[in-house]
């Protein structure tokens, strides 16, 4: 049988190359301006009390250079929470609101396509 150790490598290698090209796409994505960087709380009245777990693109890329994700779940994880965070901020219909929507639909029909 294949030895746990060679399965753990593949298993991982695999679930940690969706989510860099998943970010690579996000990241490129037109609409993804608002969710590129940290949201800077002095520019964003009222965003620090809103918004408890802030989460933005360029912190995910940090997190899979530092081998913080186990696996493709705990990375969707901190991808819905950008979306989720821009929900509970943003009306639906703004700007934000508008890319917000746009990007999580994108990212959830691209994360299907590369898990058939
Ligand atoms: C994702 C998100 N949710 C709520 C508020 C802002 C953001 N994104 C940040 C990067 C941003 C986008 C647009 C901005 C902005 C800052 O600076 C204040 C001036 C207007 O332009």
């Amino acid at each position: 049988p294949v030895s746990k150790k060679a399965k753990m490598r593949d298993g991982g290698t695999d679930e940690l190359d969706v989510c860099q090209q998943l970010l690579g796409e996000l990241e490129t994505h037109q609409d993804a301006w608002p969710f590129l960087k940290p949201v800077n709380p002095k520019s964003v009245p009222g965003y620090k009390k809103v918004v408890k777990k802030p989460m933005d693109l360029s912190t995910i890329r940090e997190k899979i250079a530092n081998k913080q994700y186990s696996c493709l779940e705990s990375f969707t994880d901190d991808v819905n929470l950008v979306f989720d965070n821009c929900e509970r901020f943003n009306e639906d219909d703004s700007e934000i609101g508008k890319a917000g929507h746009i990007m999580r639909r994108f990212f959830n029909k691209r994360r299907a396509e590369l898990l058939k």
